[in-house]
């Protein structure tokens, strides 16, 4: 049964009963209709209280029926309507979650009490669409139209605490929030109810709201640049405003039809299924996650406290994992102390706001010098900087301290995994975790599985990913892995369309109208331009190792830009210098302006070249940097390197601001139509052949000769996965 009820005393408990997580289904909103007839019409019951087995109150509609006929059978606005206005009090018991159309349901009911673990939210603007069910009529009715805003506009999840202090919910409580409803349930029996319907309630509003509104359109536009759900979000606010409740939830019907139409909510919705289905890995030996058990970690250490370090051991001990900090000497380790403690003191305010003991969420952290004290941990993640040697010499350590079944793992965004498993005495227990800055933010995870690595490992570490609360993708061995590998191309066509007449912040401005959260010139100021150039040093391709007569524009008979290396050489690293690409107003400065020292070395540089002149347009600036990197893509499915498509895409969504409107280059690139992308490679590369990165991959080629298939069907024409390399 989809929903059931019982009685307790004079009060009918309906619960929504539809696992895992109680999405509201056709079939859930049938049977809350005949639930709520039955309780409405039987005289024994005075009152209704409404919840969520399984611990969880609701997570809205089921985001599977969006586009199916299924969503057209009962509308949960009609429901919603009639428990509004039913004559006997309807209390929601919120545990767990009520999300979306979830807490849609609960503003519906006349009182609102919640366990003090739960969250609510309205996250509809995150899959693409808005709230469609009164969400965004009711709740500004409720709590104001600021707040409401903020809630629906963001899509964040608000702790119990929080939703009590802005009036979402009316009563918090440490134990059973199904019994403290019921409890309330027979106390408010026979009072007056209108007061409690808030689609009778008037918006307290002033003649300054629209010049309100009106700055939360231009503020939302530049936040979510090109992201259509926000601003349908503030339009259907804005009605609530302006228009009485049932005009107000017609227009909230027809943006919800508008913003489908556009297509980003389709974009939105596969990212969120494709994260899901990241978490099921498989492995070439045909392994699949539910086959191989992960082993607990209940201890943790990690090796290096700089900027990755850091956050990684704040992600560990806000997941309640116990752990060892381990730096070279004493001062590091002290600068490395105070800079954790200090992050540790703000997540402790934080969860002390939502009324949890920190001591009980927070897992201590232990500084050290001593290896030696390594002996007992489950697991050690090394985070120190990118040098093979160093990282073969701590493995070599860990390998001789650590007890035999611990796991090593590897924080590197492109080293050789096997290479440093091999000086180990356990190579199936080594593994790369390559988090992303700032560790204890970023979302993305890339799980790195050496040819040796256990498929106990892997289960170990991508279970480790899931408890850290990370988006966790595992992939294949290979230089730079999937997402810095696919940078590769991107970066070097951003060169070259400067070499030929554009400019940083022309580029940049294309790809963050696209939707990237950064250009990039931007990005690569951010990151630091000197981490490139070692690299390009360390493998000959700048610097002293050059062979003489070395073109300056060819490497290996392929095309080659210095443009960055000539910018290292200037001592231009990026914002740590104060300049890069741009000019910041110090170093370590965040705000980048164009710099009328790098339009003259371009222009300079042009001249001594001989560069012919034929600066690009937006759309052919993204498509040439949006075509090279989805095209690497394709290679690194060949490759065997990332098992699917949808798993590429996860990690440009959480990990590179890849704008999750757009579903991610691989759903991009099906969405524009394979066989286009394919015909503009193939131009390109026929006019330069020197730019192999630009040929089209044989998987596309494959796939745009069938006319491109959806991107389901692509695993079909990959196959197995195999890892080549
Ligand atoms: C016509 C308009 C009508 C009404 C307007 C209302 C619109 C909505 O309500 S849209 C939905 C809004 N809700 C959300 O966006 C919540 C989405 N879900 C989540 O954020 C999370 O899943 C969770 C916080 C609810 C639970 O997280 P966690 O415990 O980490 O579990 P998983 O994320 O792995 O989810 C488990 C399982 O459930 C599936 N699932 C989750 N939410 C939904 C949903 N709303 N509809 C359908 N399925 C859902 C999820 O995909 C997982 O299943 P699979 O492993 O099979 O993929």
């Amino acid at each position: 049964m989809a929903a059931t009820r019982r009685l307790v005393n004079t009060v009918a408990v309906i619960t929504i009963n539809h696992p895992p997580v109680n999405a509201l289904s056709s079939s859930v909103r049938h049977a809350l209709v005949e639930e709520f007839g039955k309780a409405s019409k039987d005289p024994t019951v005075e009152a209704i209280v409404l919840n969520g087995s399984n611990g969880k109150f609701s997570a809205g509609a089921d985001i599977r029926e969006f586009g199916t006929s299924a969503i057209k059978t009962v509308s949960l606005e009609d429901i919603n309507g009639t428990i509004e206005a039913s004559q006997k009090p309807v209390v929601a018991a919120i545990e767990g979650i009520a999300l979306g159309g979830g807490l849609e349901l609960a503003l519906a009911c006349h009182y609102r009490v919640a366990d003090i673990q739960s969250r609510v939210g309205l996250p509809e603007v995150l899959i693409g669409i808005l709230p469609a069910a009164g969400g965004t009529q009711r709740l500004p009715r409720l709590i104001g139209i600021p707040a409401a805003l903020d809630v629906i506009v963001r899509g964040r999840h608000i702790p119990a605490t929080e939703a009590l202090n802005l009036g979402i919910v009316d009563e918090v409580v440490q134990g059973s929030a199904v019994d403290a409803a019921i409890q309330l349930a027979q106390k408010v029996i026979g009072l007056p109810l209108n007061k409690r319907r808030l689609s009778t309630l008037r918006i307290s509003s002033n003649l300054n709201m629209e010049d309100f509104l009106d700055t939360t359109v231009e503020k939302t536009k530049k936040q979510f640049r090109g992201a259509q759900a926000p601003m349908a979000c503030i339009e259907a606010v804005r009605a609530s405003v302006l228009l009485p409740y049932h005009r107000g939830v017609e227009k909230e019907r027809q943006l919800f039809l508008s913003l489908w139409a556009t297509g980003q909510p389709q974009a939105q919705q596969y990212a969120f299924f494709s994260e899901r289905e990241a978490a099921k890995w498989s492995h070439p030996s045909g392994a699949r996650w539910y086959s191989e058990e992960p082993k607990l970690v209940r201890t943790a250490a990690v090796i290096g406290l700089g900027t990755m370090g850091r956050g990684i051991v704040i992600s560990l001990s806000k997941a309640n994992i116990p752990v060892i900090a381990i730096e070279q000497d004493a001062y590091q380790l002290e600068m490395g102390k105070k800079a954790v403690n200090s992050l540790l003191e703000r997540e402790a305010e934080k969860l002390k706001q939502q009324g949890f003991s920190p001591g009980s969420k927070l897992a201590s952290v232990h500084f050290t010098l001593a290896f030696g004290e390594l002996q007992d941990v489950d697991l050690v993640i090394e985070a120190v900087y990118e040098n093979m040697e160093l990282k073969k010499e701590i493995f070599r350590k860990l390998s001789s301290v650590c007890k035999s079944n611990a796991f090593l793992c590897t924080n590197t965004s492109g080293l050789n995994i096997d290479e440093i498993a091999s000086v180990t005495d356990r190579p199936n227990q080594v593994i790369g975790t390559h988090f992303f800055s700032p560790a204890n933010i970023m979302k993305l995870l890339e799980v790195v599985r050496g040819q040796q690595t256990s498929l106990t490992t892997i289960a170990t570490a991508m279970n480790l990913g899931k408890i850290l609360g990370k988006v966790t993708v595992l992939v294949g061995n290979c230089p730079l892995f999937v997402g810095n590998r696919m940078l590769g191309p991107y970066l070097e066509q951003a060169s070259y369309l400067l070499e030929e007449g554009c400019y940083p912040e022309t580029v940049d401005r294309a790809m963050e109208e696209f939707g990237f959260a950064m250009g990039p010139f931007r990005m690569m100021d951010l990151a630091g331009l000197d981490v490139g150039w070692r690299s390009r040093t360390e493998k000959g391709l700048t610097g002293a190792n050059v062979p003489q007569g070395t073109p300056a524009r060819k490497r290996l008979g392929n095309r080659y830009s210095p443009l960055a290396d000539l910018l290292c050489e200037s001592g231009r690293f990026g914002q740590k210098t104060g300049k890069g690409w741009y000019q910041y107003e110090k170093p370590g400065g965040r705000t980048a302006r164009p710099d009328p020292w790098v339009k003259d070395f371009l222009q300079k540089y042009r001249k001594t070249h001989q560069i012919k002149q034929q600066p690009s347009n937006q759309e052919q600036i993204v498509e040439r940097c949006v075509y090279a990197l989805a095209n690497e893509g394709f290679r690194i499915l060949e490759d065997g390197i990332a098992s699917c498509p949808e798993d590429i895409d996860v990690i440009y969504n959480n990990g590179y601001g890849w704008p999750k409107y757009r579903g991610g280059p691989m759903y991009y690139a099906s969405f524009v139509g394979l066989p286009k992308v394919f015909n503009t490679l193939e131009k390109y590369y026929k006019a330069n052949a020197d730019v192999p990165s630009m040929k089209p991959a044989f998987l596309l080629k494959k796939l745009a000769a069938v006319g491109g298939p959806p991107i389901k069907e692509w695993r079909l024409q990959v196959g197995k996965p195999v890892n080549k390399l």
